[in-house]
């Protein structure tokens, strides 16, 4: 059974999201790599109506034959327009009644009315379409101001989170933890996938070697150890269920940690392609 971390709305969200997001090339068919997912295990989706593929999530967790109880499904309001309208649109396109998870995709959605925006999200809780609610991409003063207003706080902050950017993410999760928000992360194997060749590398490969696991292992189970959950993809079975095995991993030292944070903290190679922010 998949770990979970218990929300400040009382519901458990699964600490490893399977993304369909950004794995596969634009508008790739997901159908069969989140089936792949559902079958190794991972019981946590995350979509959008931005990937145009939650009516593929909906096919996939229909053929999964799982039933509703045994998975998690998170989905976002990004493409503006009426809230109530959007998060029936991409419950028909996935075929439920509710979602676990509705996040905001990004603070700008909401800027010209943070509070009749939240009072919407709140709305969507109460009526039962999503079990909890969230944001994505907030930073500190952004959480502030939702907080501020709301009468049901943000479960959830999903943001970009890897060693690169712990420096300037650090105060979001730790004001969010402050006020019981949980941290989801998204793009943690940054080191891996979009900035190859950086200072982070050899320390992670240290580390994989004493521990004998992989280097997605390692920064994954860093994210871990700064309290965040982690949202992360691939196409391929093995690297799927290198993702699941992480939780049983022993914890990295604080030593190890701390050598990953000084290295990230150098920044990612000149050759890193830059973060495009779509939202
Ligand atoms: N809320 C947001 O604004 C937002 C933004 C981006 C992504 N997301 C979500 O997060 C999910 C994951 O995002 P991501 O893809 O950036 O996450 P990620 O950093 O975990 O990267 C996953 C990629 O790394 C690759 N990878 C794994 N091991 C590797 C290795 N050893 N060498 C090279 N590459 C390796 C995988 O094949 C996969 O393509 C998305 O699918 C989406 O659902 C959300
Ligand atoms: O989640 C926001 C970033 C993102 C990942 N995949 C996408 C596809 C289209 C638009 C935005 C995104």
């Amino acid at each position: 059974m998949p770990t979970t971390v218990k929300l400040n709305d009382g519901n458990e969200m699964p600490t490893m999201a399977f993304g369909t997001g950004s794995v596969m090339k634009e508008k790739e068919d997901v159908t069969g790599f989140v089936e792949q997912a559902l079958d190794s295990g991972f019981d946590h989706i995350d979509t959008a109506p931005i990937y145009y593929n939650e009516n593929q999530v909906g096919a996939a967790i229909r053929e999964s034959g799982l039933s509703r109880e045994e998975l998690y499904i998170t989905t976002k309001y990004d493409f503006g327009g009426p809230i109530q309208k959007a998060v029936r649109d991409s419950l028909d396109k996935l075929g439920l009644k509710s979602v676990d998870l509705y996040l905001i995709h990004g603070p700008n959605l909401i800027e010209k009315d943070v509070e009749g925006s939240w009072k919407e999200f709140e709305k969507i809780k109460e009526d039962g379409l999503a079990k909890s609610i969230g944001v994505s991409n907030f930073n500190v003063e952004q959480l502030r101001k939702v907080i501020k207003i709301a009468r049901i706080k943000p479960a959830v902050n999903q943001i970009n989170f890897n060693p690169y950017n712990y420096a300037s993410q650090k105060a979001a999760v730790e004001y969010a933890a402050k006020h019981g928000i949980v941290t989801a992360g998204y793009s943690g194997l940054t080191p891996l996938s979009r900035s190859p060749g950086g200072p982070v590398d050899p320390v992670v490969s240290t580390i994989a070697a004493r521990l004998n696991v992989s280097a997605a292992q390692v920064l994954l189970k860093w994210v871990r150890s700064k309290g965040v959950a982690v949202v992360t993809t691939s196409s391929k079975k093995e690297r799927l269920a290198e993702y699941l095995a992480v939780e049983e991993l022993p914890d990295l030292t604080a030593a190890e940690i701390a050598a990953i944070d000084a290295a990230g903290a150098k920044g990612p190679p000149s050759t890193a392609s830059p973060v495009v922010h779509f939202l």
